[in-house]
């Protein structure tokens, strides 16, 4: 498994231990920045992660920010990416069995670093299971371009 990691200055704290805990469990990780607490702009690293993923080079990205909310917003612009957030780990399990998720959003400023890590996991854990899922996700692929 190989993951594209990327964050804002409001969650390069967060991006940190995440990365950490990653490369700890053996699992190949790309850091896409930032990586200091200078003001930067989410949807530049949106859209490095994101395109990175839908391109095949990754099979998961992990976008952090400080809600999590404008990285995933803008991470969703790109065809082909499905930028689920979550701060539970229902959600997490939830948005790769039903939605195909292929990008997990988190925020720094809304939960703490051991939810966070419990959350990738469960992410990472989980597979989609096709069937009535995949024929949604194909109408969600739909809509892209249509509007
Ligand atoms: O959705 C956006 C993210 O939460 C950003 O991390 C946040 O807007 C950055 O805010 P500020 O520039 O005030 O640190």
């Amino acid at each position: 498994m190989k993951i594209a990691i990327g964050s804002d200055h409001g969650g390069v704290n967060l991006k940190a231990k995440v990365a950490d805990h990653i490369r700890s469990r053996n699992i190949e990780l790309v850091d896409f920045g930032t990586f200091n607490q200078d003001s930067i702009d989410y949807p530049d690293v949106s859209e490095k992660v994101g395109v990175a993923v839908r391109n095949g080079e990754f099979d998961f990205g992990i976008l952090i920010c400080g809600t999590g909310i404008g990285i995933g917003i803008a991470a969703n612009k790109i065809s082909g990416i499905r930028a689920a957030l979550c701060h539970d780990t229902f959600s997490a399990t939830a948005s790769r069995e039903h939605n195909d998720a292929n990008i997990l959003c988190m925020g720094e400023r809304v939960i703490g670093p051991g939810l966070a890590l419990d959350i990738v996991d469960a992410f990472l854990a989980a597979e989609f299971l096709g069937g009535r899922h995949a024929a949604r996700v194909d109408k969600i692929n739909g809509l892209e371009g249509k509007y």
